[in-house]
Order: C-alpha cells, then sequence, then structure tokens
C-alpha cells in the first residue's frame, strides 16, 4: 500500500455509472479544489486502473464516490483501490444532505448519481447568488430529470431510457429496426432519422414537460442545468433554456466531502499552510 504524507488532503471522487466510470482527484475535499487529474474508464476495463491510470497517481487521503452499478462493479472498483490506505465511501440518499431535501418516497432508493447531481446543481446556484427552482438532466445509459423547488427541496424526477436502450429496445422489438444512425430532422423522412428523431425528441420534450410542472409549482422560471456523457447530444435539440456543465456530480461530491472531511482537512491545512494554501 502507498503511505499517504502525514498532511496531504487529497480526495479521489468516483462516479460509477451503468456504462462508465468517471474519476477525479482533487487536492483538497471542498468545492472549488484544485483538479490534479481526471479520467475515464468503460465498466468493462475497470481491471485496467490500478496497474494503469492509477498506477502514478498520488495516494488520497479520502476516496468517495457515487455508484448506481451493481454490486459486482462496486467490488471490482474496490479492488483496483486497494493500493490505497484509504477505504472508498459510496454515497446513498439521505432525507437531506448539503442544503437538499430528499422527497422520494425512500430516501435511499434514489439514484445516487441523481442525489449527488442535485447538491452539485445547488450548490452551483447557491455559488452564484440564485435562489430559483432547478431542473437536472442526466444524459447517460438512462436519462434523469430532477425537479427542485428554490428551497433546495427535490420534488421529484423521472427516468427515461438514453439514446442507447432506446434504439436497442426497438431494434430487438420490432422486426424491421435494423439501422445505422441517423440525424435529427424536425421531419424525418427515412428510418434511421425517424429513429434518432425519436430518441431526440422524446428526451427534449420530457425536459420540456419537467420544466412546465416546475414552473407552474413555483410560479417562477427553472433554471436548468444538463450534464451526463451524452448531454452534448441533447444540446442542439433543447427547448428550455439550459446549460451544459461538465461534472456536476464531481460538484456535488465535492460539496459532499466538505461535510464529511472539511473539519479534518482544515486542522491538516493549519499544521501546514502550504498544503491548502492561505485563500481557503
Ligand atoms: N465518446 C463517448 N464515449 C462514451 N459514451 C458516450 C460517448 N459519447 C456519447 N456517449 C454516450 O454517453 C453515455 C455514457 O454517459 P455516462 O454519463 O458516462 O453514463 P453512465 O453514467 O450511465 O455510465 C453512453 O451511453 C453513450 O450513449
Ligand atoms: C436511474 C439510474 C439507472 C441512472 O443511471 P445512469 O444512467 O447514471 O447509469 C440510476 O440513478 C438508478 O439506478 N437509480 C435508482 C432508482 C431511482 O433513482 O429511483
Ligand atoms: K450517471
Amino acid at each position: 500500500m502507498t503511505p499517504v504524507a502525514p498532511h496531504d488532503t487529497t480526495l479521489l471522487a468516483l462516479d460509477v455509472g451503468n456504462t462508465r466510470l468517471k474519476w477525479a482527484l482533487y487536492d483538497a475535499p471542498l468545492p472549488g479544489a484544485r483538479l490534479l487529474a481526471h479520467g475515464v474508464q468503460f465498466l468493462e476495463n475497470i481491471e485496467t486502473l490500478a496497474e494503469g491510470d492509477w498506477r502514478q497517481l498520488r495516494a488520497p487521503r479520502w476516496v468517495l464516490g457515487s455508484i448506481v452499478a451493481g454490486a459486482g462493479v462496486r467490488h471490482r472498483v474496490e479492488e483496483q483501490l486497494e493500493q490505497w490506505d484509504a477505504p472508498p465511501q459510496w454515497v446513498v440518499p439521505r432525507a437531506q444532505e448539503a442544503g437538499v431535501v430528499n422527497g422520494y418516497d425512500h430516501p435511499a432508493r434514489l439514484g445516487s448519481d441523481r442525489w449527488v447531481a442535485m447538491i452539485g446543481a445547488r450548490q452551483r446556484l447557491l455559488a452564484r447568488g440564485q435562489q430559483r427552482p432547478c431542473i437536472v438532466v442526466m444524459v447517460g445509459t438512462a436519462v434523469t430529470v430532477e425537479a427542485l423547488d428554490a428551497d433546495g427541496h427535490f420534488l421529484g424526477g423521472i427516468i427515461l431510457p438514453g439514446h442507447g436502450i432506446m434504439l436497442r429496445a426497438l431494434e430487438s422489438g420490432t422486426a424491421g429496426l435494423h439501422v445505422p444512425t441517423g440525424d435529427v430532422r424536425p421531419f424525418p423522412t427515412n428510418t434511421s432519422d425517424a429513429l434518432t428523431s425519436g430518441g431526440t425528441f422524446a428526451i427534449a420534450g420530457a425536459v420540456q414537460r419537467m420544466w412546465d410542472n416546475l414552473r407552474a409549482h413555483c410560479q417562477q422560471d427553472p433554471v436548468c442545468l444538463m450534464t451526463g456523457g451524452a448531454g452534448w447530444k441533447m444540446a442542439p435539440y433543447m427547448t428550455v433554456p439550459f446549460e451544459l456543465v461538465e461534472g456536476l456530480i464531481f460538484d456535488g461530491l465535492l460539496t459532499i466531502a466538505r461535510e464529511r472531511f472539511g473539519m479534518a482537512a482544515a486542522a491538516m491545512a493549519a499544521a501546514t499552510p502550504s498544503a491548502l494554501g492561505a485563500a481557503r
């Protein structure tokens, strides 16, 4: 095991989805921490991490992650982390955390990625002084659209299939849909374009509907933040004003990390001022 330097405050943040593992190493467990290194790995390649991307990585003091993949994947990720003396902590959605109140019937049954992204969204809005209702869209393997009111109450959200799952479902459920990816067109006139446009409009339409629901509920225009590996694919076709934000989940993980490890990190920084810098 690689020992951690006594005053090291590094945080390794993990976002394990159903398709890819995203990781980021920060110099401190705080929003705005300096990003030291980051990367992505498809789940089938997790076994390469310890001997590959993470081989030369500075040993993290803390490991905090969100995971929505199954127990098997979690075990494989944990094996790759064994080289360091930092047992991973996996976020489990609570009834409330970091200024967000969880409206789910069973708070812990909410996907941890959805919870962490909402905490990241809230942190981002408050940091720029915007206390407004917010729609959080994540376009990954699945698509999720969450509604938060201006006070940080998560009212509820929807789950729909992502682009890939929609196409595979149609391919396997019909006789005549086996065609290459097409283009998004207002009035598709071939099967490829019809499928690609259908999936894109389904997602854009779902977001529009949740945005309308939230505006009607709050009597105020929501902010819409969109993230996820396939967010860029949706960007040209959205019908509500939105911002494409990379790393909303990492913002959320840093916010949760501040609550969990911030005190310890501050104490270490006080012992060695150079470790964190005077600004923090
Ligand atoms: N270059 C790319 N590499 C991987 N996935 C991509 C790429 N471009 C778009 N995608 C889409 O992004 C999805 C993965 O996004 P991601 O946010 O990592 O998902 P998850 O969190 O569910 O693992 C894939 O399902 C795919 O549709
Ligand atoms: C909805 C999800 C499958 C999204 O997964 P992803 O696309 O990020 O891989 C995931 O958040 C999940 O498994 N949620 C648990 C059920 C729920 O949130 O209600
Ligand atoms: K995700």
